[in-house]
Parts: structure tokens; sequence; C-alpha cells
């Protein structure tokens, strides 16, 4: 089991959560990282003893080295790296949000880490690259080196624990549908930052709650899944599950499905992917079975949320077009953010920037940061000249 991990966005949702996992397993956490949130990541150092910290935000720097100073303090996107590759860890958490994620998890790969990755948006954009670097990187366990925490992903790892995987026909994603869930586009013209922030069944961070909002979430994790299970986009399904209790199933080549069930706690996947291949005997939350009344399940809409749709051929499509789709849609959700466009925006703008992008080959994380700046540019730009 591990012993030993670092967090990388120790400061967020996921982040929190693993600590709270980390601690009631008894594992060490030896090292932390935050963008800005110093006050919090001062307050967890206190409390865990790490012997690194990072903030990535440079002028945060004096003054947690003022509080640690005899520590491993680090700053910026070495920093990051340096945690990433930290040698005393045996698994890297990366629970950074946005694309911000690829690098580390490429290093930490690199330097022959574990990583649970709850950060989607690496495989989204980095997908292809990351695949050829893991074929040629073997664990000495010889069990995978990235394990999935998203949700969904690890209810797939479970289902595929003692199958081979020539066996699997179809990957179905589960999604809650979000806070619109049977809204029609023109229900969804006046809906505020509140409203979408409103996240049914899930409590996390504002990104990927405004993407949940859009469905664009599981079109990411369509994406995830391919690189992840080693799939064709046709081959994943999203079905609409409002109850959030089945977390993704996985269909068989005789027609049976599996599934993993449990409470919408993200304690228990990241536990998983802490204690894989064992099991924790600490209980996150038992299911009560004959509490939940219904389980159901429909198609979902994709007149209505459309950036689901895009997300599919996106994803067919491969190449530069995922990066730019994520690109876009990280510089919408922080337009929403900020009050500056609506949320029906967020998907007419990533639409638009995707009709208009011309494919273009991907071969290293360099091409990838190219493409995922410039297409921040075009956002900008599209943006701020319908403005004036
Ligand atoms: N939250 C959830 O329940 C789930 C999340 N995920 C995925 O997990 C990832 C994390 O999500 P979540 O925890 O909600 O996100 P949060 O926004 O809550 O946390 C993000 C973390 O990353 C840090 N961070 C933000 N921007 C940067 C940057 N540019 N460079 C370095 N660090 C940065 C933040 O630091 P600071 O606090 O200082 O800003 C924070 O520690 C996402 O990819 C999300 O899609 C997947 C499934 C469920
Ligand atoms: C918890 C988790 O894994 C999220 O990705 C979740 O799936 C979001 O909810 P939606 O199903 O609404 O996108
Ligand atoms: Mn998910």
């Amino acid at each position: 089991m591990t012993k030993k991990i670092c967090i990388l966005g120790s400061t967020g949702s996921i982040g929190v959560q693993t600590i709270d996992v980390a601690k009631k397993l008894g594992i060490r956490v030896v090292g932390l990282s935050a963008n800005k949130n110093v006050d919090l990541l001062i307050k967890q150092a206190r409390e865990l003893n790490p012997d690194i910290l990072c903030i990535v935000d440079e002028k945060y720097y004096a003054i947690l080295k003022e509080n640690f100073p005899d520590k491993i303090v680090v700053a910026g996107q070495k920093g990051l790296i340096s945690v990433a590759t930290y040698p005393a860890a045996d698994l890297i958490v990366n629970a950074l949000v946005g694309v911000s994620g690829l690098v580390p998890t490429v290093e930490a790969i690199l330097a022959g880490k574990r990583v649970a990755l709850a950060n989607k948006e690496t495989l989204v954009t980095g997908g292809k690259i990351i695949k050829r670097i893991l074929s040629q990187k073997q664990a000495k366990d010889s069990l995978p080196l990235l394990i999935p925490v998203d949700s969904e992903h690890s209810a797939i790892f479970q289902c595929l624990v003692g199958e081979d995987k020539k066996n699997v026909k179809k990957i179905i994603l589960t999604a809650s549908g979000g806070p619109f869930r049977g809204k029609k586009l023109k229900d969804l013209q006046s809906v505020n930052v509140e409203d979408v922030l409103k996240h049914p069944t899930w409590n996390m961070g504002k990104k990927i709650t405004v993407d949940s909002a859009t469905l664009i979430n599981k079109g990411f994790e369509v994406i995830e899944a391919m690189f992840f299970f080693d799939k064709r986009c046709d081959d994943i399904d999203v079905v609409i599950h409002p109850q959030s209790i089945v977390h993704s199933m996985v269909e068989f080549v005789d027609g049976a499905i599996k599934a993993q069930l449990s409470y919408p706690d993200m304690r228990l996947p990241i536990e998983y992917a802490l204690t894989f291949p064992e099991r924790s005997r600490e209980i996150v939350m038992p299911l009560e079975l004959t509490k939940i009344k219904n389980l159901t399940f429909e198609e979902p809409d994709f007149d209505t949320f459309f950036l689901l749709k895009i997300a599919y051929e996106c994803a067919k499509k491969g190449e530069s077009y995922p990066i730019v789709l994520n690109a876009a849609n990280e510089e919408a959700v922080k337009y929403f953010l900020e009050r500056k466009i609506g949320f029906v925006d967020i998907m007419n703008y990533v639409t638009k920037i995707i009709e208009r992008h011309r494919e273009q080959k991907v071969e290293s994380i360099q091409d990838i940061l190219e493409i995922d700046a410039e297409a921040r540019q075009k956002f900008k730009n599209l943006v701020e000249g319908e403005k004036n």
C-alpha cells in the first residue's frame, strides 16, 4: 500500500478530501502545493508536517518560507514539478484544476511515480502523448502507473478488475444532468452564477461545477475514458442518472453489465486510488439500499446541452480538437465566473471556437501548450471583439 504521498492542489476540493482520507488511512503526506491560497497551505503544513511545500504564485513565497524556514519551500512551475517528482513520495495525487495539471502528470510519470489522477484535463489535452509515455514506462510492481480518481473512471476501473479487456463491449458513463436537467435553452438564458453553482448531488470546485451544468464535464469524461480504458468514443455512452449513486458501468460482450454504487462522496474513489490494489476497511459511508427508492436512467438532451455533442465530435477528430475545446472552455468558465458573459454564452463561444478551428497535429507536450495558448488568445479576441 502507498505509504507516502504528495498532493498537488492540496487546497482545493479534491486536495482537502485527500488529506482527510490520508489521515484516516495513516498515509504520510510528504508534499503539498497550492496556487495562491497560502493561508490554507500554511494551516495544512502545520498539521501534516510535510517535507516540501510549493506555492505556485511566487508573490507568496516569502511568507511561506518565513513560516517554514527549515522545510523545502519552492514556488512557480519549477517548484510544482519538484513536488510532482519528490523522491520520497510513492504516489502523487494530481488534484490540480485545468491544463495546469498536464506537465506535472508527465513529469511525475517520467520520474517513475504512480499518479492518482483527479485532473481530467491531463488526459483531455495530453491523452495521446501520456499513452505513449506510459507505454515506455513500467512500474516495478507491474501495476498501472495512472490510477483514476474521477468517480466515473474509478467505478469503471473497479468494474474491470479481473476482467479481460477484449471482453469489454461498451462503457456507460453516468451523469447527474446538473442543476438544469429537464430545462430547455430558453430557460437557461437568464441563469446566474449562483444558480449554476448549485450542483444537485456533488460538492466540488467551481470550475468543474460549471462544467457539470453545461454537461461538457461528461464530454471531457468521454475523452478521459478513451485513454484510461483504450476505447473509441463510439463505444462510450452517456446516460443521465440524477441520483448519482451508480457511478458508471461496463457492458461486456455477453450482455452482462457491471456497476459500482455508493453515495456521491469523492472520499471513496480517493481512498481506492490510495489503497489500490488493496481495499481499505475504512468504510466511507455504507449505502443503505432499502432507503434508496429510485435509481433512474434517461437519455441526455444533446440539443439543449450541445457541448456534449461537440465534445464527442472533438473526441472523434482527436489531435488538436480536444485541446482547443478544453482551452476555450477554461476561458469561458473564467469569464462566466467573473460575470463577464452569460451561461449560454459559454456554450456558444466554445462552439464558435471549435467551428473555426482547423486540425493541427500533436506530437509533443510543447505542441499542446502552444495550441492551448493560441486557442485562449482566439477566445479572448472573439469575446472582446463582439463586446466592442
Ligand atoms: N471536486 C471534485 O469533486 C472532483 C474534481 N475532479 C477533477 O479534479 C480536479 C480538481 O478539482 P477541484 O478539487 O474541484 O478544483 P479546485 O478548484 O477546488 O482546486 C484546485 C486546486 O488546484 C490549485 N490550482 C488552481 N490553479 C492552479 C494553477 N494554475 N497552477 C497550480 N495550481 C493551481 C488550487 O490552488 P488554490 O486553492 O491556491 O487556488 C487548488 O489547490 C479537476 O480537474 C476536476 O475536474 C474530478 C472529479 C470530482
Ligand atoms: C464527482 C465527479 O466525478 C464529477 O465529475 C461528477 O461526475 C460531476 O457531476 P456530473 O455527473 O453532473 O457531471
Ligand atoms: Mn466525474
